[in-house]
């Protein structure tokens, strides 16, 4: 007798139904025989109990630095999810982090094998693909060793102390004529969309060798991309946590490949064009120094790691797609909160003021004389924690943590929000507040504090570009010091806003040239992490006073 079970497969007869039932119970005992015992003295991962196919989804819901920071509350910092059919271990508490990934770092090493990151850089991304360990690390040694010899060297004009500083400089300035003269011409400006070209243009700088006009289509199509891709890489794709997804089509899986295929052929590009015009004797920037490294070591027969060459050239494209997109996301939320904390506003120009004067752009060096500038960046990546999570790691052998047993390729979460907002680690954790990590005299930063702050990830797989990060933040905010008296004006009921709510507001960005004054609107990107208030009443004027150069 033929049976209607679910419409969309069509009547189904009782024989079919029932080898369906005896297939689905022996599937779950050969799963149940296949489980890892847990070795003595050694327990069971603590955790809410999953729900046939979809897992915790539900509980874990759209924000899942909140949801995951609550369960750590219930189960402590060390529990498991199933995300789908997925077990999923989330690790949060400063202690267990570090333990794991400093302590054992070895063993958290690795990166999961999820379906959305095989698509990025063909699979053969550093940061996301599932290398060997001995294969990551070569590729890891030489990403770092690159970007620090790009970052050090001496530029073109003795000015500045190396060639990251001068680009990092010159972009500010660049910056500063452009958004005044967007603002002649067009009354408005949304600020994020100039950002991310400086970004990408002092990425670009050191990985290749040039930089676009801010009117560049290829460039600006590019980089404003980025948000569509970080919304299946950082909020997480189902396809990735329940296979049966990957069957269906999805728009937004269709876009995310769309996104990727651009992104390769936009770096294949100027990767082959530096392979046509390389000269071993005049090594330009970053890629040249990966094909040379690719030349060297075919002559090096003992080289006991075989890495391929798409493999070593293939690091630019993580240094690029790592590099623009965060600095831009923390740049944009730095606008915000100098809006929004004028008076944080006026001690910062009041500082650059006094410590750099206003004949001068400053230097990387001024860094240890800006204390307040330097607690300024520190709670932005505290308050905002824009990288909610790191990117996901996985264990690379059966192991421990807390007393619980973890076995191997168990998919792990690291939960940086709950660190940067844990009330254990800080006074009054949603309040804005660089004094936190400034020393009582209010002239030195307070380093242990300073070192509590989440937000690069740590151990093994810390990101390599932590220092280029810190270093763009303070010449950008330093920039507006280099004869354009170029402040942000914030005209607004001042009172102390958590991010959360910060990120929910459509802040109202107000702003006057001589004689007009036009209105825009703008979200700060990212506020999808930080959903849990809503407050659209309150508006916030942003007031970009003479963009006039001196
Ligand atoms: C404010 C700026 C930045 C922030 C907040 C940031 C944050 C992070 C985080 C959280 C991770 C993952 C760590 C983990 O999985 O445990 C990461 C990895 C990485 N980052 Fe960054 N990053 C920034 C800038 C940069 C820059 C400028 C570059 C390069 C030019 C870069 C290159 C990388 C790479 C290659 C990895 C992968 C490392 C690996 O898997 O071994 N990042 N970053």
């Amino acid at each position: 007798m033929p049976l209607t079970v679910v419409p969309v497969l069509g009547p189904i007869s009782v024989s079919e139904s029932l080898v369906a039932i005896i297939t689905i119970c022996v599937v779950y005992l050969l799963m149940r025989l296949m489980r890892t015992k847990i070795p003595d003295g050694l327990q069971k991962l603590p955790g809410p109990k999953p729900l046939p196919i979809i897992g915790n989804v539900l509980e874990v819901g759209s924000n899942p630095h909140l949801s995951l920071t609550a369960m750590s509350k219930c189960y402590g910092p060390v529990f498991q999810i199933q995300i789908g059919t997925r077990p999923v271990v989330v690790l949060s508490g400063n202690e267990v982090i570090r333990q794991a990934l400093i302590k054992q770092g070895e063993e958290f090493s690795g990166r999961p094998d999820l379906y959305s990151t095989r698509f990025i850089s063909d699979g053969k991304s550093l940061a996301f693909s599932t290398d060997q360990v001995g294969v990551w690390r070569a590729r890891r040694k030489l990403a770092l060793s690159a970007l620090r010899t790009f970052s050090t060297v001496q530029g073109e004009s003795s000015e500045y102390s190396c060639a990251l500083e001068e680009h990092i400089s010159k972009e500010g300035l660049y910056l500063i004529q452009r958004l005044h003269s967007v603002m002649k011409s067009d009354g408005s400006f949304d600020p994020f969309r100039h950002i991310v070209v400086s970004v990408a243009n002092v990425i670009c700088g050191i990985c290749f060798g040039r930089r676009y006009s801010h009117d560049d289509d290829e460039l600006v199509g590019l980089v404003n991309l980025s948000d569509e891709f970080g919304k299946i890489v950082g909020s997480g794709n189902p396809a990735d946590f329940i296979p049966l997804l990957r069957i269906f089509p999805s728009a937004s899986m269709k876009k995310y490949l769309a996104i990727n295929t651009r992104f390769s052929k936009f770096i294949q590009k100027i990767v082959s064009d530096h392979y046509d015009t390389f000269d071993k004797n005049n090594i330009r920037d970053i890629t040249d120094s990966l094909i040379d490294h690719c030349e060297d070591r075919k002559l090096d027969e003992n080289s006991n790691v075989q890495v391929s060459d798409e493999k070593i050239v293939g690091i630019v494209n993580d240094l690029f797609g790592a590099g623009f997109d965060t600095i831009s996301t923390a740049l944009s939320w730095a606008v915000v909160y100098l809006v929004a904390y004028p008076e944080i506003q006026e001690r910062l120009q009041a500082e650059l003021k006094e410590k750099i004067g206003m004949d001068r752009t400053p230097r990387l060096s001024d860094r240890t004389d800006l204390p307040l500038l330097e607690a300024f960046i520190l709670e932005i990546f505290r308050h905002s924690s824009f990288l909610p999570f790191t990117i996901p790691h996985c264990t690379s052998k059966d192991t421990s943590l807390n007393g619980y047993f973890i076995p191997r390729d168990t998919c792990v979460f690291i939960n940086q929000w709950q660190v940067n907002h844990d009330p254990e680690l800080w006074k009054d954790p949603s309040c804005f507040n660089p004094d936190r990590f400034l020393s009582a005299d209010g002239t030195d930063i307070n380093k242990p504090e300073g070192e509590k702050v989440l937000v690069f990830g740590l151990g093994k797989r810390r990101c390599i570009g932590e220092s280029i990060g810190r270093e763009v933040e303070v010449q950008r905010d330093a920039g507006r010091n280099a004869g354009h008296d170029t402040r942000i004006r914030a005209d607004h009921e001042a009172q102390a806003l958590s991010a959360t709510s910060l990120a929910t507001t459509r802040i109202r960005l107000l702003i006057r040239s001589e004689s007009e004054s036009v209105a825009i609107l703008w979200k700060p990107r990212d506020a999808k992490y930080l959903k849990d208030v809503s407050s659209d009443s309150q508006f916030y004027q942003f007031w970009c006073q003479s963009f006039q150069p001196s």
